[in-house]
């Protein structure tokens, strides 16, 4: 089974690039712009990273890409995390970044975009993966601020195709961004958001309704309401699941209570990514292995866990056709 997730072509539709900072390329960009980090050793941070509910973890997670300043930086961060996506056969990933985090801090919108997207350029020419981004409003600031930063947005329009809603979602309900979300999809902007994950399922309601999202961040308090999933599947909308991220700030206690079986069981079109992998605990890969392991996933349900990646990616339906095309082989030939 280890083997057969593996190799198996997927897409990652939920991953914070700021997330993806490992210890080892955060000392050494804080070294190199001589900034001094409150850790000195890769154990000091592994035991810092120890969570009790998400706020603890966006602390601690705002801190650390204090230390990115430079386009190099964000390129090196990027990259570093398509090389990963090689090694694991995510053959396209969809990246969400924080440019709130970097430009309150007098990092111009331009450093941080400039370094992602050129990375994105050379993870499509030399790993053969290809990406997009998707812009999130950190949702403890307010409207006026997610406004100044889609106006930061528009020159680089054709680098962003989606906008997102993280940061602390309790007492930040999307209602809070109605405006700004209908500013984005005028322009353009396809729109998802990070509801149910600390929320109640009336946070997921409100981004449905309110918001207009095309696709849910982990939604694990949809199953609180009934009429709330029939209305999911009606729309025929995906929840970007992280098994490891849930367990990481005990939105479950145990992985063999996730819900993941059950949403699929009920039809939802699931999805498995890593949210930050460097925050919780692994890549992509290790949490199918451990979702698969803890719940007794068979070939075929993992099999549908790709494809509804694929799927449910925002990415043109050519490429759509051929990674699924290319899924399907791969099924075929190893089930
Ligand atoms: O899982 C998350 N939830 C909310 N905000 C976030 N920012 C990074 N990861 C997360
Ligand atoms: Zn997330």
């Amino acid at each position: 089974m280890k083997k057969f997730i593996k190799n198996l072509p997927k897409a990652e539709l939920h991953l914070h690039i700021e997330g993806s900072f490992e210890p080892e390329l955060m000392f050494e960009i804080a070294k190199r712009n001589n900034i001094t980090i409150p850790y000195k050793s890769i154990e000091e941070i592994k035991k810092a990273y120890n969570f009790n509910y998400l706020q603890d973890f966006l602390d601690i997670y705002y801190q650390s890409a204090a230390v990115l300043v430079t386009a190099q930086d964000f390129y090196d961060l990027t990259f570093s995390y398509l090389k990963s996506c090689a090694a694991q056969n995510v053959r396209h990933t969809e990246i969400m970044f924080d440019p709130q985090t970097h430009t309150e801090r007098g990092i111009s919108f331009e450093t941080v975009i400039s370094g992602i997207t050129k990375a994105c350029k050379d993870g499509e020419k030399k790993l053969a993966i290809t990406s997009l981004l998707i812009m999130s409003f950190l949702r403890h600031l307010s409207e006026k601020d997610a406004f100044k930063t889609l106006e930061q947005s528009l020159p680089f329009k054709d680098k962003i195709t989606a906008v997102g809603l993280d940061s602390s979602e309790l007492g930040n309900p999307p209602s809070k961004f109605k405006n700004v979300y209908e500013a984005s999809i005028k322009e353009g902007y396809i729109p998802v958001a990070h509801a149910g994950e600390e929320g109640t399922a009336t946070y997921v309601w409100e981004a449905l309704d309110i918001l207009k999202i095309e696709r849910i961040d982990h939604g694990n308090n949809a199953l609180q309401d009934s009429n709330l999933i029939s209305e999911i599947l009606n729309r025929d909308i995906a929840l970007t699941v992280c098994p490891l991220s849930n367990k990481a700030l005990k939105v479950v206690t145990d992985l063999k209570d996730h819900p993941l079986k059950k949403m699929l069981d009920l039809g939802l079109k699931v999805t498995i990514n890593s949210d930050d992998p460097a925050y919780f605990g692994g890549n992509i890969n290790k949490n199918y292995f451990e979702i698969q392991a803890a719940l007794n996933l068979t070939k075929h349900e993992i099999y549908q866990l790709a494809k509804n990646s694929f799927k449910y990616s925002f990415i043109n339906d050519t490429l759509k056709e051929q990674y699924l095309n290319e899924l399907e082989v791969y099924y075929i030939n190893n089930k």
